[in-house]
């Protein structure tokens, strides 16, 4: 079966995107691992599937690089309005469906795409997983926070896949963010993401975890924060002070076209 697809980058969170619309697709876990699989396939943390949506411009299907359904993308939603918006599926301004919730997006700019996000939910803060003092919140996807004061060389890996496969803390699992408060109302993070098992260079639902606790813990006083990601990019997470109101900007664009053999 031959596919065309999209790759395409939200901040340095890299993923393949696929119109369903346009051919008929119908991957296997195995598919979607070895198309996401650095060096034999096209490489990606994750594989976008644009579906048509009955009320909406589009339902987005989003599976981790390890080929199973993932929850929700913060910066592949902002690349799968992007890519409607490049295909002309939609405009500027587009709304759709992901894992049984409806999405906002605005094309603010070239490459750059405004997402609103669900009301976070399952706040849990100051506990201990694997040694370290851990904080919780759902944006969409399970994240969990840990500060630090150097970022920079915290081992991201060890640390992080010690608490992603905590199943007595995180039955299903969690993503882990690595913080360092760098002013009033700047972040820097670094993720290790669930479905992927490794560092990303950027995480949406992990951005906006970070920028929503270090909010109620008062480690920042905006509620409009900038927050950098492994890639250097920066992410913006703009809230209202109940939480009910949450958006996530940055850059998302389609580094190349191609047609790739199942
Ligand atoms: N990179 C994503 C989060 C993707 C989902 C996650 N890995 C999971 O299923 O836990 C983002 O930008 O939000």
């Amino acid at each position: 079966m031959q596919i065309n697809f999209a790759k395409m980058s939200g901040a340095g969170n890299d993923f393949i995107v696929i119109d369903t619309m346009q051919q008929p697709v119908n991957l296997t876990e195995p598919q979607i691992l070895s198309l996401c699989t650095r060096r034999t396939g096209i490489g990606a943390d994750g594989l976008i599937l644009v579906e048509s949506s009955e009320t909406l411009d589009f339902s987005m299907r989003y599976y981790n690089a390890d080929g199973k359904p993932g929850s929700m993308c913060g910066n592949g939603g902002r690349c799968a309005a992007y890519f409607a918006y490049t295909t002309g599926i939609s405009g500027k301004t587009a709304s759709f469906q992901a894992n049984g919730d409806h999405y906002n997006a605005w094309i603010t700019d070239i490459e750059c795409v405004k997402l609103k996000m669900t009301v976070p939910d399952d706040f849990r803060s100051n506990f201990y997983a694997n040694g370290f003092s851990c904080h919780f919140v759902n944006t969409g996807s399970p994240h969990t926070i840990i500060y630090t004061e150097e970022l920079d060389t915290f081992n991201v890996e060890n640390a992080g896949s010690a608490i992603r496969n905590n199943s007595t803390l995180f039955p299903e699992g969690t993503n882990v963010n690595f913080l360092e408060v760098t002013g009033p109302d700047t972040l820097s993070v670094r993720t290790f993401e669930r479905g992927v098992e490794a560092e990303t260079l950027a995480c949406g639902t992990g951005a906006v975890a970070a920028a929503l606790m270090s909010y109620k813990l008062e480690k920042v006083s905006s509620t409009s924060i900038r927050v950098t990601v492994r890639s250097g990019d920066t992410l913006h997470v703009d809230f209202s002070d109940d939480m009910k109101e949450v958006f996530l900007s940055g850059p998302a664009k389609v580094v190349y076209t191609g047609t790739v053999n199942v």
